[in-house]
């Protein structure tokens, strides 16, 4: 084997490490200690699906449910979850200034359960809808072009209405109070299929809008809708939720996972308006009722808001009500 070099500081390279080894290594661990792994990295969760891993620890009652401990590991999965996500986003004074961890941004990713804010996130990342594990993912990490060419790394953080939170208070408050207070961006999603997670989005909007105390029209913000592919089962029409976007001043796009519609579009567009781009070409809401919309956003189609400022190419009112279809 060979000596590690100088330069071997860097992190450990999990995947480098044979599956078998992993899966050998996670063996040994107790169960809470195989709860805290999984939340640690991807690639331990990817490794840990396997039931043998998990059965020594769970069995059936003489009713056939299974017993305390496999509902003790939901919990404990949970909790870390939790806790990892806090620590992501766990503002500093300077984090809160600048609304950044480290270099990297932080878009929020809120909607109503089951509405599909990690297929969405998935589906980019990996062009699938499989969930590698699911509901396990803390964030999203992607990579993208600004319109000024300059790379930018960016934190999608998903974050549910749990079963447990009913209320949007309990949610905000107990839960992701340091998204509201240190994301660059709001994404949020409702699905086409449920009224009432548009009902959710509206609280969502209005929570946000009051915590960060700034006019809607300054913070990036996209609605967007997901599983417009279950045309049967709609719910709620793009119109209702276009009447919405434009009360609070901010875009809406409808999209699907299954078919990849406006996928891209939804992620640049909010990764674009969080770092101060917006379309070049303004599309008013008025515009968009005569029923004119842009199908592809691609970094061509934006511009730095200043530089739209300077050249007269956009109105601040219009920016303003610039909305991505
Ligand atoms: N047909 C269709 N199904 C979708 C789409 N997006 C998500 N789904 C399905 O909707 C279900 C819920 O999706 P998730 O991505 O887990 O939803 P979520 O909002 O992350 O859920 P929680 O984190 O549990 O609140 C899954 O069964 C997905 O396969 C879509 O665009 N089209």
């Amino acid at each position: 084997m060979t000596a590690p070099s100088q330069n071997s500081k860097a992190k450990p390279n999990f995947p480098q490490i044979p599956d078998d080894i992993i899966r050998l290594i996670i063996s040994y661990l107790n169960l809470t200690e195989k709860c805290k792994l999984l939340c640690l990295s991807k690639t331990f969760r990817q490794q840990a699906i396997v039931d043998d891993l998990w059965i020594p620890h769970f069995k059936y009652n003489s009713r056939g449910l299974l017993d305390k401990n496999y509902y003790f590991a939901i919990s404990q999965l949970e909790q870390y979850r939790k806790q990892a996500a806090r620590r992501l986003v766990m503002p500093t004074k300077k984090h809160y200034n600048e609304r950044r961890v480290g270099d990297k941004t932080i878009i929020a990713v809120f909607g109503g359960v089951s509405c599909g804010k990690s297929t969405l996130l998935t589906k980019y990342s990996t062009n699938s809808m499989e969930l590698a594990y699911e509901n396990l993912e803390e964030y999203y990490t992607i990579h993208l072009k600004m319109p000024d060419d300059e790379q930018v790394p960016f934190y999608f953080v998903p974050g549910g209405f749990y079963r447990a939170f009913n209320r949007i208070d309990d949610f905000i408050d107990q839960q992701y109070s340091s998204y509201v207070e240190c994301a660059h961006g709001f994404m949020l999603t409702y699905s086409v299929t449920c009224s009432k997670s548009l009902e959710k989005c509206k609280e969502l909007l209005e929570r946000i809008i009051s915590d960060r105390k700034v006019p809607p029209e300054r913070l990036p913000i996209i609605l967007v809708g997901c599983k417009s592919d279950l045309e049967a089962q709609r719910e709620v029409t793009c119109e209702e939720a276009n009447a919405l976007a434009k009360q609070y001043e901010c875009s809406h796009i409808e999209t699907s996972a299954l078919t990849g519609q406006n996928i891209k579009e939804a992620i640049c567009a909010i990764a674009y308006y969080s770092k101060g781009f917006y379309p070049a070409i303004p599309h008013t809401w008025e515009k968009l009722n005569n029923g004119e919309i842009i199908n592809t956003v691609t970094e061509k189609h934006y511009i730095d808001k200043k530089r739209a400022k300077s050249k007269q190419h956009v109105s601040e009112n219009k920016i303003k009500k610039c909305m991505v279809m």
